[in-house]
């Protein structure tokens, strides 16, 4: 079957199809201040939100959002693999595999570089119940090794950037953690190829927010210790709950701890993740803006010389595919189980498809002369 010719997204089929972007990058993120800390971006703004403006939880069907917040809900129908079935090969022809389209991906890149932007939980390390446990394989490390020496990789995690680091244990690439909000640049944009990345600058657009989400985390603690399973993240700029381990009867007591917590918080808001409520500064900054940031400060924001592929399974990684989708910048990878609209391009399995098409990406570049 030609997968490309029932792609409905505006497949990029010309070697040099991607155009600039829209709108340029602010020459204004950089240089950066003499303190080694990034300017504050002037574009930043800060947006007040009414506690009743909560993005899913406070809605009518929140519980319904929390119960569909991971594929353990979707996948399994009466104990049957749904991912086998017609609806997930039909889905896949909106979202054909990065796998089998490995051949069309890498043709759009001939001649260009490869920038490759990796979540993640789900996406290099597979779901675990205790997200302190979520560790990340030998032979995924080593892929990722070893494709960073080709082409520059970065990591943007929801996860605080010194955790995700930790996880991944590689020298070799670009940290963002907290959603983007905590990144780690080059102290200059890489002019071949690194073997490892100097760590020097720092982009911190929530920094403000710091004590408020110190102490939104050291309530949410207190106020959920009584129920069981619940579990409280700190990720620096942003907390998350997990409700993964809480019994379903107990998830609405849940949610009704974060909002009680969140009304007297009109600057912080709420999103979802897998089985996990977020909490964040009300600021436009995501993964998309992450990208972009890194992308400028790498030098890699030419999207006539670049090509930049974001893998992802979450809510939050659909900033990113937005991002690259809107200005035909590059591509977003999907990578999940079960059909889910997304501004994806491509899809992949899960955690083992990633580490082939990451695999496969390497022999590619590693095969230029
Ligand atoms: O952006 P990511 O790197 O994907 O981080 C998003 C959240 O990931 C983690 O939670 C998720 O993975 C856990 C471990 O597999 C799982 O137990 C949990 O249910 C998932 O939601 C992390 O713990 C969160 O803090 C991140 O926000």
């Amino acid at each position: 079957m030609d997968l490309k010719a029932n792609h409905s997204a505006p497949i990029l089929t010309d070697p040099t199809p991607i155009t600039k972007p829209r709108v340029g990058i602010h020459d204004s993120l950089l240089p950066y201040s003499s303190s080694g800390v990034f300017s504050q971006a002037p574009y930043l703004k800060t947006q007040r939100k009414k506690p009743g403006l909560l993005d899913d939880v406070r809605s009518t069907n929140w519980l319904d959002a929390m119960k569909s917040s991971s594929p353990r809900n979707i996948i399994k129908n009466n104990g049957t693999d749904l991912s086998n079935d017609v609806a997930y090969r039909n889905w896949m022809l909106k979202y054909p595999s990065a796998l089998t389209s490995i051949e069309q991906i890498v043709n759009n890149a001939n001649g260009k570089r490869i920038a490759l932007f990796l979540d993640y939980d789900g996406t290099l390390s597979p779901i675990v119940d205790n997200p302190d446990h979520a560790f990340m394989s030998n032979v995924m490390r080593a892929a990722v090794r070893n494709v960073a020496k080709y082409v520059p990789t970065a990591i943007i995690s929801g996860r605080s950037r010194e955790k995700v680091h930790k996880f991944v244990g590689l020298k070799e690439l670009y940290y963002a953690g907290s959603h983007g909000m905590d990144i780690v640049g080059p102290v200059q944009p890489p002019t071949g190829h690194t073997t490892e990345v100097i760590e020097g600058n720092l982009y911190q657009p929530a920094s403000e927010f710091l004590p408020m989400i110190n102490e939104v985390f050291v309530s949410l603690v207190e106020i959920t210790k009584n129920i069981e399973g619940a579990k409280v993240e700190d990720n620096k700029f942003c907390v998350s709950v997990h409700y993964r381990n809480v019994d379903e009867k107990n998830w609405k007591t849940v949610a009704e701890c974060v909002e009680d917590t969140l009304k007297n918080y009109p600057r912080l808001r709420l999103t979802h993740g897998r089985m996990v409520l977020e909490i964040r500064p009300v600021l436009e900054w995501n993964k998309g803006k992450a990208v972009e940031f890194l992308l400028e400060s790498l030098g890699l924001s030419n999207c006539d010389d670049v090509l930049p592929i974001y893998v992802g399974d979450d809510r939050t990684d659909e900033d990113a595919f937005k991002f690259l989708r809107e200005g035909e910048r590059g591509y977003g990878i999907l990578v999940t189980p079960a059909p889910k609209e997304s501004s994806a391009y491509y899809s992949l399995r899960d955690t083992s498809e990633v580490m082939e098409f990451i695999n496969l990406l390497a022999m590619h570049k590693k095969s230029l002369p």
